[in-house]
């Protein structure tokens, strides 16, 4: 058969597919033969592109790509990612080769949300989301005596990450496990909601550091979930650790893309960001152990199950208190700035869309008629243009603007071969904010996201993943949400919110967030 001779002649599987392989999103096989393809000869094939004909910027002798991130020379901004990313979509198309980043496999940035679809649903039972290899040294290399074998799931992979993520998936995901949580997630959310009553200056105004209020209450609602531990964060004069932790995750966030995507010196020795970095994990992991030993410390593990903070459940489960611990260190790594930045974007958004909030206010002035009014898990499930303004700050300004897979063997997307071990970027900034996937895109739309709107229309599946897709999806997403979504019926309970300033842009500080003082005014409702 001449297809396949050819394909063993250049010694390269996938030189050439049946287009019905190429559609399925079945797993295709490692190397085609007649056996492995149903396909007849005289059959429709396509031919599959070489890797190397995948368009992209291209690197220098010695520097590869790398250069481009260097301040003044290059082209490549960490903080504005964003922006590149458009630029590299706008110039080479929807699959686009960033090669030659020494230290590190090529990236291919997919702006094409049926490839992506494709690659999620070729997903094997270890998927490999190949970001923080400095983090993986970390736990695995330079606090290994404390880690061991047990890493947790940030930055771990193969057979560890699922043996760890399988003992937590229920605990963390099922809706019904979140909701368990609802009453301190409330109590922390009023708690906030009276702090900013006094941080407002004479204007009704928040001070300049208004993200690192946010922060705050992102800290206390995650120590009360996940330790059921009143850390004090929206205190008056919070414990001195609470804004030590808050700026070492804030300094981790921003060193990773800085160790990964510029020269990696520190793979060879100590670079000062390196060390930084390195201080600000120590920082955090003694913090939340002594946090996590007080949880220990009246911990009753007779007590009925559904009363038991997340790190109990697992204690209680799994008998055994390093898993849970690393659990727990995982979720402060990943789970207060995520959060905090969605909260900060979603009151942005509505302060300079103010019909837009004044539809939501309706929606909340019905569900919640007075300022005593009690929030409950079923007036939550009422509030859909609640859910749906979430929905819509997330497609146009989602936190965390891309995600990705490193390929676990060689295969074929955008028409082209790919070798296994290159980590595939999905740009899902860049494509939730297209025509093609959404109408009127540039516009704040949350009546798209309801089922009854005349505005709803149905979108692709994959265009929109804020929290990622699949088996490892965010663990946190069910508590993201329900956190947010209670903050946000708590203020808009009491306050409308308003935006008198220059419009503020988005940067990757660390993660994608209005850039500048979140000068937000609150006036009272009541
Ligand atoms: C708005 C808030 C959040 C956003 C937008 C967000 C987004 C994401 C995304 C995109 C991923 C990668 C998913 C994938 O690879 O498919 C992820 C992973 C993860 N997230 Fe979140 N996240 C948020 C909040 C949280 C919170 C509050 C927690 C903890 C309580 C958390 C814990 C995690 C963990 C542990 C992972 C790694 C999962 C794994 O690799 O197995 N996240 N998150």
């Amino acid at each position: 058969m001449t297809i396949f001779k050819s394909v063993l002649e250049l010694n390269r599987p996938f030189n050439v597919i049946c287009k019905k392989c190429l559609n399925s999103s079945a797993q295709l096989p490692n190397v085609l033969t007649s056996e492995t393809c149903e396909i007849s000869e005289s059959a429709q094939i396509k031919e599959i592109k070489p890797y190397e004909d995948i368009p992209g910027p291209k690197p220098l002798p010695l520097l590869g790509n790398n250069w481009r991130f260097i301040p003044y020379i290059g082209d490549f901004q960490i903080e504005h990612i964003d922006k590149v990313s458009k630029k590299l979509y706008q110039k080479y198309g929807k699959i686009v080769k960033v090669g030659g980043l020494l230290g590190r496999p090529d990236m291919l940035f997919l702006f094409d949300p049926d490839e992506i679809e494709k690659v999620f649903r070729r997903e094997d039972s270890l998927p490999l989301r190949p970001s923080m290899p400095s983090l993986n040294y970390y736990k695995h290399n330079l606090r290994k005596e404390f880690f061991g074998d047990i890493g947790g799931v940030i930055a771990v992979h193969g057979e560890n990450w699922q043996k760890f993520r399988s003992k937590v998936n229920q605990i963390m995901l099922q809706p019904r496990s979140a909701k368990m949580y609802a009453q301190v997630i409330l109590e922390t959310a009023e708690e906030f909601v009276k702090r900013i009553g006094g941080l407002r200056n004479a204007a009704s105004e928040m001070p300049d550091n208004f993200l690192n209020e946010i922060h705050r209450w992102s800290l206390e609602s995650l120590a009360r979930v996940a330790l059921d531990i009143k850390m004090g964060c929206l205190e008056e004069h919070p414990p001195d650790d609470t804004q030590r932790l808050i700026d070492a995750i804030n300094t981790f966030f921003i060193n990773v893309p800085i160790l990964e995507l510029k020269i990696p010196f520190w793979r060879v020795f100590p670079t000062s960001t390196f060390n930084r970095y390195i201080e600000a994990l120590d920082s955090i992991r003694e913090i939340c152990l002594k946090y996590i030993n007080k949880s220990m410390d009246n911990l009753d593990l007779d007590a009925d199950e559904n009363q038991l903070s997340v790190m109990r459940k697992v204690l209680k489960r799994e008998k055994n208190v390093k898993l849970a611990s690393i659990l727990a260190l995982d979720l402060f790594l990943v789970g207060v700035d995520t959060t905090s930045n969605a909260v900060a974007s979603i009151l942005y958004q509505l302060s300079i869309n103010p019909n837009k909030q004044l539809l939501l206010h309706e929606e909340l002035d019905r569900i919640l008629p007075s300022a005593d009014s009690r929030l409950t898990i079923d007036k939550l499930d009422e509030m859909s243009y609640l859910k749906a303004c979430i929905k819509e700050t997330m497609r146009m300004f989602p936190v965390v603007i891309g995600n990705g897979r490193q390929t676990s063997s060689d295969c074929v997307i955008g028409g082209h071969h790919v070798p296994k071990g290159v980590q595939i970027v999905f740009q899902h900034f860049v494509i939730s904010n297209q025509e093609e996937f959404f109408f009127e895109s540039d516009t704040f739309l949350p009546e798209r996201w309801l089922q009854h709107s005349k505005m709803a229309k149905s979108h692709h599946p994959f265009a929109s993943l804020p929290f990622g897709f699949g088996k490892r999806m965010c663990l946190g997403k069910r508590f993201a949400e329900l956190e947010i979504q209670i903050l946000l019926a708590t203020i808009m309970q009491n306050y409308r919110v308003e935006y008198h300033h220059p419009k503020l842009d988005y940067y990757i500080h660390p993660m994608y967030t209005p850039n500048g003082p979140l000068k937000l005014k609150f006036v009272n409702k009541h």
